[in-house]
């Protein structure tokens, strides 16, 4: 079978006013169809990089080398733009930490909606299906409104039926919950899991959270300094760490491993993302 990720020892250094940060440090993982994959790791450990990294999303002062990077057996690396214009639409999908920021701020939901649905059908009953489909209230009046009216839980339920429409075969979430009410986060984690499942989407969901992680993934990788140290099944990794920043994530107070309550600026290229989205709806 074909892993739908396939990276080996990749390497990510930015390069800000001469200073080099060395991002990934020889991470390798290998991801097959359907998986469930939770990527944990403290701040600054390499996960928004790699994410990036599987659309090739990278800024432009990140420099990238590995020995492989296969999405679906494409070369990322060596894909031209079109290439990778086709494998992000056709084959990736992106659910950013911050929705809000994700969606064009000028533009009411229903239209960003119908640009992002591309071929599909955009017919006001369409719409609201899609809204329906991630449990959004009075779907028709949401249509007409703009990002900044609706609550954070709102957007990314919107970010998601955007995302999904597309059938992603491969999901990368970064704290897809994390700058949400606490009330909702379990909801929209489930939605999130229940269409990825629907769709027989593979999901990379990125968080500090060692605990969520495990509830909601089959599988836990763990990174530390831009390297993969630690992976294996939810369960094992929980109840039996190996490497002394698991266990020490393992040990913590659930309550102190909760999500961040804030938007973490280093978090997933927010803008590079929302960035990309619109260009392509243009
Ligand atoms: N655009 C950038 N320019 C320079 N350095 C960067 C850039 N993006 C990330 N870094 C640095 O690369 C390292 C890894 O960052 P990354 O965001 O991938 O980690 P992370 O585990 O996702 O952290 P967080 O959980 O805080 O988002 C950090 O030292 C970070 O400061």
């Amino acid at each position: 079978m074909t892993a739908i990720l396939d990276i080996q020892d990749a390497t990510v250094e930015y390069s800000t006013r001469g200073t080099l940060v060395r991002a990934l440090d020889g991470a390798t993982l290998r991801v097959e169809p359907g998986e469930t994959v939770g990527i944990v790791g403290e701040s600054g450990s390499g996960k928004s990089t790699l994410g990036l990294l599987c659309g090739r999303l990278l800024p432009a002062n990140a420099t990238v080398t590995a020995t492989r990077a296969l999405v679906d057996g494409a070369e990322l690396l060596g894909l031209d733009n079109e290439g990778i214009r086709r494998l992000r639409r056709e084959c990736l999908g992106f659910i950013p930490q911050d929705p809000v920021a994700a969606l064009d701020p000028t533009m009411r939901i229903g239209r960003q909606l119908a640009l992002a649905l591309r071929g599909l059908p955009t017919d006001t009953a369409s719409l609201v299906a899609r809204l329906d489909g991630v449990r959004i209230r009075e779907p028709e009046r949401v249509l007409g409104l703009f990002p900044h009216q609706i609550s954070g839980g709102m957007a990314q339920r919107v970010v998601i039926a955007m995302t999904m429409a597309r059938t992603p075969r491969l999901l990368v979430a970064d704290e897809p919950t994390a700058a949400l009410d606490s009330n909702v986060r379990s909801e929209v984690a489930k939605l999130i899991f229940g269409l990825a499942t629907e769709a027989g989407a593979t999901v990379l969901w990125l968080s500090h959270d060692l605990r969520s992680v495990g509830r909601w993934c089959d599988r836990v990788v763990v990174m530390y300094g831009g390297k993969v140290v630690e992976d294996g099944p939810a369960q094992q990794v929980l109840e039996h760490p190996q490497h002394p920043y698991t266990v020490s994530l393992a040990a913590a107070d659930p309550a102190r491993a909760t999500p961040g309550e804030r938007i973490r600026t280093g978090s997933f290229g927010v803008a590079e993302v929302a960035a990309l989205t619109r260009a392509e709806k243009r």
